[in-house]
């Protein structure tokens, strides 16, 4: 293989010179995650709707990112992720992907952006792509949704499906439920199965028990990604504000709490104050 780099050294054509690579350098891309799966290792994400926590996750070497529509009760402060919207999402999604080097960005389709039509989703997953930064997109719904990840698929973005408890539905569901017990467990498989011949290059499972997941997970080809779902998905995924126990109220079973931002930052913030109503801040140190 000739290179321009080969042979004796020449002054190189002007316009002819290496390509900077510095933006994509070391980016985590799909054939990584599927490379996970394929030599049995697990990948870990994370949401992230702003600059620092993607920052810190994308150098702490969290593989994915979501810019996930759990934004609309984690940083809007809504009930459900049922009212976030579009327009949104993308500023946190631009927020994110101008943030992290290394880490694949991921977004969240919100509800009502993608369900009318195969068209509308494309238009949808084109946005967060052309005007987020994000790499893929994620939808929730099962075999229903093949046509239209066929569609998204074939516009040239990656989609990663939403199964088992897809919270935009739990009006349909009849609330935060387990999903695929007992006789259901088959259709999630053939749900995961249909979405995956239809171009989806990962599966997440949220609120499935563990021995269905692993057998989805056996049955699929492509990566899966579990919450609340057991330990034998390819990768797994929390919100943030979950696991570093920056919001506070009654966690789902499936949360493991890393750390007690909560705290931190309230001690912090009283700490403050008192200095503030006291007179030591600002300090001389802190004057001019
Ligand atoms: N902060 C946050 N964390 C999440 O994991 C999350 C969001 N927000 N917003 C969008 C959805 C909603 N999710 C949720 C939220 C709560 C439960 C929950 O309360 N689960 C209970 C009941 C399970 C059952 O009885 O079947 C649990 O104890 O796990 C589940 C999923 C997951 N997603
Ligand atoms: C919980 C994850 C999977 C999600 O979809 C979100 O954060 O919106
Ligand atoms: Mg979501």
């Amino acid at each position: 293989m000739t290179s321009p780099t080969s042979g004796a050294e020449q002054p190189a054509p002007y316009g002819t010179g290496p390509v900077p690579q510095a933006k994509t350098a070391g980016r985590i891309r799909i054939h990584h995650l599927q490379q996970a799966k394929d030599e049995g290792r697990r990948f870990a994400m994370l949401t992230a709707y702003e600059q620092y926590a993607a920052e810190i996750f994308d150098e702490a070497g969290i593989e994915v990112l979501l810019i996930g529509d759990s934004a609309s009760n984690n940083v809007y402060g809504n009930e459900t992720s049922l009212p976030v919207t579009v327009d949104e999402l993308l500023p946190l999604c631009r927020a994110v992907s101008r943030s992290a080097k290394r880490a694949f960005i991921l977004a969240d389709l919100p509800f009502g952006s993608y369900e009318v039509s195969a068209a509308q989703a494309v238009e949808t997953s084109v946005r967060f792509l052309k005007e987020g930064g994000a790499h893929a997109v994620k939808m929730e719904g099962g075999a229903f949704y093949a046509d239209t990840v066929r569609a998204v698929v074939q516009a040239g973005v990656p989609v990663m499906a939403h199964i088992g408890f897809t919270p935009q539905s739990e009006h349909s569901l009849g609330g935060y439920r387990v999903q695929g017990r007992g006789d259901d467990a088959r259709r999630l498989i053939e749900d995961a199965k249909a979405l995956e011949a239809a171009g989806a290059f990962a599966v997440l499972m949220e609120m499935v028990p563990a021995d269905v997941a692993a057998s989805v997970d056996a049955a699929l080809r492509v990566p899966t990604v579990g919450i609340g779902a057991g330990s034998s998905t390819t990768g797994q995924v929390l919100v943030w504000q979950d696991m570093a126990g920056l919001r506070g109220g009654k966690m789902a079973r499936f949360v493991k709490q890393y750390a007690d931002l909560r705290t931190i930052l309230g001690t912090a913030a009283r700490e403050y104050a008192a200095d503030v109503r006291g007179g030591t801040f600002p300090g001389s140190e802190h004057s001019f």
